[in-house]
């Protein structure tokens, strides 16, 4: 696999540089900027990259810097707008981020044109655009032509989307000279040893709300561990499986069956919550009690695991060497639901062992719950990403850069 440090060895001054980054970060729940925009809560995701952004700008290259945000579908909406996180990425790189309004429209086309050398691009959202997600490859081929086309070398430093068989992370460096950048070569070195030999007993913690993603990677995972934790939305299906009510709360009904015969194949090696925090509605000033998960009232939805559970997986937790983390145990966003990603972070920090927290929230949750960042042995930018790696699959973004 060809690296930035190879690319800036062959020289990039005055050339073009297409960078998929993952700028895919959380925003603030309720708030709203001046232009109407969203307001970023963590900018981790796009600091992660400003290392490879700042080596290609002050070596000369025209930049342009690609992503996603969030999951709009196809087409063009302004809620996932990356005009906001243009203005940070500007701020955090000390120069001026130009964006283009479109992803391969005439806007980007001009913008491209008029890059000067050391200028920073950031396209418009790849997902405003049907090919970018396609499972058609001559759909998805066809976009990654028009992005291919406005650049001399593709960089891969989007860790977070690697597991995604997208045109900008799969089809564009078929189409590229293509290099990994310095946070994909991190990421891939630390969870390589994770996976190889993570030291026994090795517990994984899930939680978040992409349930039916993660449903699928706990078969993979199930052999190599000796606990799987599971919170957050996730657990809901599971305990749905296991012949609780759960109310209003997240659930996918079509996986029940899926989730029952996981925990059967499990043999008590998935700990699920026995009590949780149902909340009247999803807002942080909404009527809510603890009750155990034999008592979800009909109106209510599961927001937290409660304080028994947190207790319970605390304990597993203790005794690990290894454990990985990927989603959090609640919505953390909203201050009455943060206790159990609390309590369950401050286990990990404890182990006497070596930890991985992965995903763009719950590394958010790490930093605005205020918890050491240090006490975690890495910090993973990819959630999806580090558990498809975790369990063993190949992912088609780092195919893409090793063929
Ligand atoms: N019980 C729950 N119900 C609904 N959403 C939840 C619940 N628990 C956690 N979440 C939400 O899950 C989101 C993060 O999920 P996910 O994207 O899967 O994690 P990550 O980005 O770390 O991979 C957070 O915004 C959080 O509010
Ligand atoms: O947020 C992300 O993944 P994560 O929540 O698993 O960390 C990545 O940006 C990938 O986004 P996607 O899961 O919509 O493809």
């Amino acid at each position: 696999m060809k690296t930035l440090d190879d690319l800036l060895g062959e020289g990039v001054s005055g050339r073009r540089v297409f960078v998929r980054a993952d700028l895919n970060v959380p925003f603030d729940k309720a708030a709203i900027d001046p232009q109407g925009h969203g307001v970023i809560s963590d900018d981790g995701r796009a600091r992660a990259v400003l290392p490879t952004l700042i080596a290609l700008r002050d070596a000369g290259a025209r930049v342009i810097v690609a992503s996603h945000l969030g999951r709009p579908k196809g087409a063009p909406d302004p809620k996932f707008t990356l005009a906001p996180v243009a203005k940070r990425l500007g701020e955090l790189l000390g120069s001026t981020v130009v964006f283009a309004d479109d992803t391969v429209g005439p806007a980007a086309t001009e913008a491209v044109a008029a890059l000067q050398d050391g200028q920073v691009l950031l396209l418009e959202n790849l997902r405003f655009n049907a090919g970018e997600t396609s499972k058609d490859d001559a759909e998805r081929g066809a976009f990654a032509d028009q992005l291919a086309a406005f650049a001399d070398f593709y960089v891969d430093d989007a860790f977070g989307a690697v597991h995604r068989k997208h045109a900008s992370v799969f089809d564009v460096p078929a189409r590229l000279p293509r290099y990994a950048g310095g946070l994909v070569l991190k990421e891939v070195e630390v969870l390589k040893k994770v996976s190889e030999s993570p030291e026994q007993p090795y517990v994984v913690v899930l939680g978040g709300s992409k349930v039916s993603d993660k449903l699928a990677v706990i078969q993979a995972l199930l052999p190599k561990v000796d606990k799987l934790l599971v919170g957050g939305g996730m657990c809901f299906t599971f305990l749905k499986a296991q012949g609780h009510e759960v109310g209003k709360s997240l659930l996918e009904a079509e996986m029940i069956s899926v989730c029952a015969d996981l925990l059967e194949q499990a043999q008590g090696r998935i700990v699920l919550p026995v009590d949780v925090v149902a909340a009247a509605e999803f807002s942080a000033d909404a009527a809510h009690d603890v009750v155990s998960v034999s008592e979800i009232p009909a109106d209510r939805l599961g927001l937290d695991i409660g304080p028994e559970s947190t207790s319970l997986f605390a304990e597993a937790i203790a005794g690990a060497k290894t454990v990985f983390w990927n989603g959090p145990m609640g919505v953390f966003e909203l201050a009455p639901f943060a206790a159990g990603t609390r309590g369950v972070a401050e286990a990990i920090t404890k182990i006497d062992g070596f930890s991985v927290v992965g995903g763009g929230d719950s590394a958010a949750a790490v930093r605005t719950l205020g918890l050491d960042e240090s006490a975690f042995g890495h910090i993973s930018t990819g959630g999806g990403a580090s558990l498809e790696y975790l369990e063993g699959k190949t992912l088609p973004g780092v195919a893409a850069l090793e063929k």
